[in-house]
């Protein structure tokens, strides 16, 4: 079993640089570190040298990065890695150095997400110079896309220290790696990619108040404000360039009693399911192509 200590970083690749670094910082609030690497922008959101790298290329995802106790432990996940079959790669020392670990491996889960296990992820010393005062206080979770969820939670809870904290139905899988609802969920998509990333605020009042800001900004709110019934978090989503889609959450569940706490099966045809508030979504909820026991219709019960 490979321990994940906490979530580390995206990495995405973007085809017009300018435009997604001013975004991530002028309507998201995140601060552009000086990275001093040309091609590539690092936007801080807390302690961490950076949460999100912008490189200049093809559009989307690169990798998602997860956090491992140290060196040590690295070597033993990559062992560990091998022994089930998947074949992880180390990250030469210039990859190392744009990260800002000392050491780290990437791998594909089942589907093709390309997954990074880093050791030493730098933490800077001076507090966060936000580019805009939207409350972020950290990185709050990362949501990868599977056309299996529950194929996709046997690969994390099996392999990795994941455990499910709440489904809904066979379309989302919300996992846990310390006492948070959720630091990593899994959504039914056609295929591999990013479904968002998630920066925690301090107050209700700053989803309220980015939404207003948003709004006026032109920028494209796929759902929210609304509150999700799992982790009972306030949310705000909305898209950035190329399809990056950003989510701003308050008040995300924790979950102390890790022994007692039993996973609840939300059913997505109940259209408080992901939201409490039944706001309208430009999001995808649910996959047509993918026939849900939810989606089955209701017989006499044999
Ligand atoms: O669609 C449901 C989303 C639930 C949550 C939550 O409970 O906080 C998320 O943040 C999410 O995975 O986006
Ligand atoms: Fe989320």
């Amino acid at each position: 079993m490979i321990e994940l200590t906490d979530i580390a970083y995206v990495r995405s690749g973007v085809a017009d640089l300018a435009t997604a670094t001013e975004f991530a910082t002028s309507i998201v609030g995140l601060e552009l570190v000086d990275g001093g690497e040309p091609g590539v922008a690092h936007l801080r959101a807390d302690s961490a040298h950076h949460r999100l790298a912008l490189v200049e290329g093809e559009s989307g995802v690169i990798a998602s990065g997860f956090t491992v106790a140290d060196e040590e432990a690295l070597a033993a996940a990559e062992t560990a890695l091998e022994t089930r079959g998947i074949r992880a790669a180390r990250i030469d020392p210039y990859g190392c150095r744009s990260r800002r670990v000392r050491a780290g491996i990437g791998f594909d889960d089942p589907f093709g997400n390309r997954i990074e296990l880093v050791a030493g992820q730098h933490s800077l010393a001076t507090p966060v110079n936000y580019s805009r005062a939207a409350g972020i206080t950290e990185f709050g979770h990362l949501c990868v896309d599977a056309p299996d969820v529950r194929e996709a939670y046997r690969f994390w809870s099996s392999t990795f220290n994941a455990r499910v904290s709440d489904w809904i139905g066979d379309d989302a899988c919300l996992m846990r790696i310390n006492p948070v609802h959720h630091k990593l969920a899994v959504f039914a998509a056609d295929g591999p990619g990013l479904c968002h990333m998630n920066f925690q605020v301090a107050a209700i009042d700053d989803i309220f108040r980015s939404w207003h800001f948003l709004v006026e900004q032109g920028v494209e709110i796929e759902m929210g404000p609304g509150r999700h019934p799992q982790s009972g978090a306030v949310f705000l989503y909305f898209q950035g360039p190329e399809g990056f889609t950003y989510e701003y959450s308050y008040g995300v569940r924790r979950i102390e009693d890790d022994a007692t706490w039993r996973p609840r099966v939300f059913d997505p045809a109940e259209r408080g399911s992901i939201d409490m508030w039944l706001g309208p979504t430009s999001r995808p909820t649910s996959q047509p192509q993918l026939v849900t026991t939810s989606e089955l219709p209701l017989r006499k019960a044999t």
